[in-house]
């Protein structure tokens, strides 16, 4: 089995390294490959980096791990989810008032999907799934995210993830995201971030899933 883990930041993932000594790069546990990638903030960095790993190297799955924001309240701080959408909802033209998506524009498609193995769903029924986007700019103005939730309605947000499905689907790669919320999606307000209870809970299920897959 060869397995690879990607994760924006180090410390997102740090807890999974430790508790199995694993360090950046290829790893190995019970005769299986395991490489953790550390990419980098955002969907160029993502992308980047997975287009280059993936033109040298194959994987049997790749499980994209990281935290998120919520514009949905009944997600707790600390709750881990399954994302199975994932949309990059900047990406577009403005037409005055109204946004015009990539599909719409007739470039391409503005969603990404994960690529479920049976492996992957047999061991993550118990996470509650949700859509998602995936955005340069942080939302953290009243106005846009009113205007966001009306034409997306999305689940969750990060910054990295639909570059992740992207990146899967070029590759035919079967893939798994999954993010703890760490805030809710509001006017800018950092003090009510909990980084390190998101950090922890997506490691607890990081760590069960290892366990289980190798
Ligand atoms: O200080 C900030 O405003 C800030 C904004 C977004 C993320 C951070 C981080 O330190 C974590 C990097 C990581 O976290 C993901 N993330 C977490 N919350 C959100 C969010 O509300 N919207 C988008 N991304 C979020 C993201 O995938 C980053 O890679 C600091």
């Amino acid at each position: 089995m060869k397995l690879l883990f990607v994760s924006a930041t180090l410390e997102e993932i740090k807890p999974l390294m430790e508790t199995f000594d694993f360090g950046e790069g290829e790893n190995t546990r019970n005769g299986h490959d395991i490489t953790i990638l550390v990419t980098g903030v955002g969907m160029v960095s993502t992308a980047y980096s997975l287009g280059n790993i993936l033109a040298l190297r194959s994987f049997d799955m790749a499980i994209n791990a990281g935290i998120a924001g919520s514009f949905q309240r009944y997600l707790e701080i600390g709750k881990v989810v399954k994302v199975i959408e994932d949309c990059f909802s900047e990406l577009g033209a403005e037409d005055d008032s109204a946004f015009l998506s990539i599909d719409q524009m007739g470039f391409g498609r503005s969603c990404e999907t994960s690529i479920a193995c049976e492996t992957l769903e047999t061991l993550t029924p118990h996470l509650q799934t949700v859509s998602a986007i995936t955005v340069n700019k942080v939302h953290g103005n009243d106005e846009s995210i009113q205007s966001t939730v009306e034409r997306i309605n999305p689940g969750i947000e990060s910054m990295e993830g639909a570059a992740f499905f992207y990146a899967c689907r070029f590759n035919e790669l079967p893939c798994l995201q999954i993010r703890a919320i760490s805030n809710y999606i509001e006017r800018r307000n950092r003090e009510s971030w909990n980084i390190p209870l998101a950090v922890a809970s997506l490691n607890y299920e990081l760590i069960a899933l290892l366990n289980k897959i190798v």
